[in-house]
């Protein structure tokens, strides 16, 4: 089905509860990696209940957790193929630390839709509220459907990259397992993408790829890690494009540069010479 703009922009999509407990946090921060020195007192802040802090990007996984389907990119005015959506970008801020366990509800519609020519670009927004009301996170996302566009749609702004004036402050090196994306798909994204040869094989891969969602935590974390003393409740904000695939087992490189209030940085992989996240953006709470 062709997309229709019109039907698409501003659409409510339907609102969800969901409930979180600490083992699925626990679960979230393995699937990224933590835990890896298990000696750290640090890393084991990820790892067990005792003190445990949950990584600000969990909010953007927590509404799915218990989603055992493939997704599903049906939404009004959309309808496409599972095999040619690629997660573009992912943003999330959060209003206040996310607790060890809770209940919310999550609430999205679409913002934009805009039509690259050889793709669609389909952007939601999403706000997670607890039972009480309060405002507790915000996400922002966007999915680049391959071969959906040519709609008459509008093409949206152009993105400008980020051109650092100087070396970077820092450079982190981080691991991938080659299991790590069987790992992550109990996380709540079971797009078979990630799992299945004969899938990726379909959708144009030689094998199947990482979810943009690991690649965006692991790098969360190694930046919290390397920039925050290993404090997540210092990130308020983090947002980031994928530019390119990744293929679980592959070792990851993010630079960084450092301000004030905000990390902005690049993560590829360097064995492929290839940029895998682009426009990373983290911002430090004020407090
Ligand atoms: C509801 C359920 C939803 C399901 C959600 C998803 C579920 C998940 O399981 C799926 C995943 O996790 S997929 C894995 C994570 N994503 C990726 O690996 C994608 C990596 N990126 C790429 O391969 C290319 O950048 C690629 C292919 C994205 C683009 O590369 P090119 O085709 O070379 O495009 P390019 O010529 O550079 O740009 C064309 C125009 O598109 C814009 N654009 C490019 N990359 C974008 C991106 N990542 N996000 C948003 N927009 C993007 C460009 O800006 C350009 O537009 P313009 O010319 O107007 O500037």
């Amino acid at each position: 089905m062709p997309i229709d703009p019109k039907v698409a922009i501003g659409a409510e999509l339907p609102g969800t509860s969901f409930t979180w407990t600490a083992s699925d946090v626990l679960l979230y921060h393995l699937a990224l990696g933590a835990g890896g020195d298990p000696t750290s007192p640090r890393e084991l802040r990820y790892a067990l209940e005792d003190d445990l802090r949950v990584l600000p990007t969990f909010g953007v996984v927590a509404p799915s957790l218990r989603v055992f389907e493939p997704p599903s990119v049906t939404f009004p005015g959309i309808s496409v193929d599972l095999a040619k959506v690629l997660h573009g970008s992912q943003g999330i801020t959060v209003h206040s630390p996310i607790p060890v366990e809770g209940k919310a509800r999550i609430d999205s519609r679409i913002t934009e839709v805009w039509d690259k020519g050889k793709a669609a670009v389909i952007v939601q927004e999403a706000t997670a509220t607890s039972p009480d009301g309060v405002l507790l996170w915000t996400t922002r996302s966007s999915i680049f459907a391959r071969g959906e566009g040519g709609f008459g749609g509008e093409r949206g702004p152009a993105s400008a990259p980020f051109e650092p004036s100087r070396e970077p402050d820092l450079v982190i090196d981080t691991p991938t397992l080659p299991q790590q994306a069987l790992l992550y798909r109990l996380c709540g994204d079971r797009n078979p993408l990630h799992a299945s040869p004969e899938f990726a094989a379909a959708a144009g891969f030689p094998a199947p790829i990482l979810h943009g969602l690991c690649t965006y935590g692991i790098v969360a974390k190694a930046l919290a890690d390397a920039c925050l003393d290993g404090d997540p409740w210092l990130v308020k904000s983090f947002d980031a494009r994928f530019a390119g695939v990744v293929y679980p087992g592959e070792s990851l490189r993010t630079s960084a540069w450092t301000d004030a209030d905000k990390i902005h940085a690049v993560t590829t992989v360097p064995a492929r010479d290839t940029e895998v996240l682009s426009g990373i953006t983290l911002t430090r709470t004020s407090g």
